[in-house]
């Protein structure tokens, strides 16, 4: 009993001294997100060479990026997701879009094809952000052309964001998936996103035409390493 208790009074105390040494929520953003390059620390997977695909990714922030390549953002967001929006309550809206993929917060993995083409094919905008009070690394979109889907691309990429969020001290990385993108459900399940706890659930009154996945960020203590 005697050495149970000491256990116990020794482990409150490292508890203690844990949660002393934790930053706070606004640090751990205002690091993660005044960052120049998120990818800094992992240079060895910006290349993916894969099932006949060659492309090197780029980290960036919107207010970074060039015209054409915001062109092309919002243009294969249009072609993937325009139907799938019109087909629930969310509806399309150009202008509405566009103004959530570029703002200030917005952050964008890049995947383009080699020199000289240096072609866009993928993307994902993503924010570090508060999300009902735990910093997160919220996936807005992953958006691949349709040529390099299925070859692991995909899965490379959200691989990435796991890593760029959980380094910068992110609980979970967390996304909103339309229940009818049977595609998309299928991709995040293989990759153990699992229904978030905030994630609405239906009700006689209410049914939701979407539901929000997540993964927790298991190592997250004192002793894991944020690496900025
Ligand atoms: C938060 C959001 O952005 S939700 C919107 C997601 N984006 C879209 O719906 C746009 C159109 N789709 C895409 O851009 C892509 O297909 C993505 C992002 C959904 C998936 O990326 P991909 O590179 O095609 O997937 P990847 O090849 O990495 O697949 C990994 C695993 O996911 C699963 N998976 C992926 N796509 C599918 C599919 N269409 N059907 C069934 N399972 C799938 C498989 O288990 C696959 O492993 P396997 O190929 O060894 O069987």
């Amino acid at each position: 009993m005697e050495r149970k208790s000491k256990r116990n009074k020794e482990k409150r105390q490292k508890r203690k001294e844990e949660n002393a040494c934790q930053p706070t929520s606004e640090i751990v953003l205002y690091k993660a997100n005044n960052q120049d390059d998120p990818m800094a620390h992992f240079s060895e997977f910006r290349i993916f060479e894969k099932n006949g695909i060659n492309v090197k990714l780029e980290c960036k922030r919107c207010g970074s990026l060039d015209v054409g390549t915001i062109h092309w953002i919002f243009d294969l967001e249009k072609r993937n997701m325009k139907a799938l929006y019109e087909q629930c309550e969310w509806g399309w809206n150009d202008k509405i879009k566009k103004e959530e993929m570029t703002d200030d917060k917005a952050w964008y993995l890049i995947a383009r094809t080699t020199e000289p083409e240096c072609k866009p094919v993928a993307f994902s905008h993503f924010r570090f952000d508060m999300d009902y009070g735990d910093e997160v690394l919220y996936c807005y979109e992953l958006q691949l052309e349709e040529e390099v889907r299925r070859k692991g691309l995909g899965k490379f990429m959200l691989q990435v964001l796991e890593l760029i969020g959980f380094s910068a001290g992110m609980k979970k990385v967390i996304l909103t998936v339309l229940k009818h993108n049977a595609e998309a459900k299928a991709f995040y399940t293989a990759l153990k996103y699992t229904i978030d706890e905030t994630s609405p659930e239906d009700n006689v009154l209410e049914q939701y035409s979407y539901e929000i996945l997540s993964k927790v960020n298991k190592k997250l203590s004192s002793s894991s390493k944020v690496l900025i």
